[in-house]
């Protein structure tokens, strides 16, 4: 059996945004998922600390929040590749669709896309782990009001690939507000506010969450479509 390497890493500089480090074995080849730019030596001391050979950094999807950690950490480990969902419409090394596959050693990351918090966005399912990025978060999920966000589409989404995965996979999103870090999809779809409900009251719920936007929206997303640097 597999011995599958997993960290998960919390950016409390102010995006509460969770940053997942895996690797195929210790000492293999890793990925990164959702690195924060405020975070890039953290991580990358952790990579180093374990032995591990970094692959890709891959995103979930075109961050709003925060600034990736991307093409700093391209910059820093010539080699590594960045992933990203062909229809966000931003730069990367490599563009996944619905059912590619990132590899790293004997391990891999099923694609599968999740649009509805943004067009490009991806859930990614590794054995019994899924990393859903905003789509799905702990008793709560993403926003629909920008980004070409739909509250229609994200149900559907969710419904037919996030809770159609078995009840036991747990569930690892990329940000929480409330003190959690992970759930199960089992436990989300009988517990989660927004998803348990119908679409329609889904749909009424998502149209009157009255959220401001993202404090560095302004600043996020033109980086965030070049890998998170504007090179000169
Ligand atoms: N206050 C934060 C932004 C909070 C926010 O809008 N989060 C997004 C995910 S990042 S695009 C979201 O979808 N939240 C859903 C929710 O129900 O909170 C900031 O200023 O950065
Ligand atoms: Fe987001």
């Amino acid at each position: 059996m597999r011995s599958l390497v997993f960290r998960q890493l919390f950016d409390t500089a102010g995006s509460s945004t969770y940053t997942y480090l895996l690797a195929d074995r210790p000492g293999g080849d890793a990925v990164l998922v959702d690195p924060v730019v405020e975070q890039v030596d953290r991580d990358l001391k952790l990579v180093e600390d374990l032995g591990l050979k970094l692959k890709y950094v891959v995103n979930t999807h075109c961050h709003a929040d925060h600034v990736t950690g991307s093409g700093l950490i391209k910059r820093k480990l010539p080699g590594v590749r960045s992933v990203i969902a062909k229809d966000s419409g931003a730069k990367a090394d490599v563009h996944v669709a619905h059912g590619d596959r990132v590899e790293f050693g004997d391990a891999f990351l099923e694609v599968r896309a999740t649009p509805g918090h943004t067009e490009g966005c991806l859930s990614y399912v590794c054995d019994n782990m899924v990393f859903t990025g905003d789509a799905l978060l702990v008793r709560g999920c993403g926003r629909t009001d920008f980004q070409g966000g739909s509250a229609e589409t994200l149900y559907d989404s969710v419904h037919a690939q996030i809770f159609t995965l078995p009840d036991d996979t747990v569930v690892y999103p990329a940000h929480d507000y409330k003190g959690h870090r992970s759930s199960t999809v089992g436990e989300e779809k009988r517990l989660n506010p927004r998803l348990s409900k119908s679409k329609a009251e889904f749909v009424e719920i998502m149209g009157n969450l009255g959220l401001p936007y993202p404090k560095k929206i302004d600043e996020a997303l033109p980086l965030n479509l070049v890998c998170g640097i504007q090179e000169e």
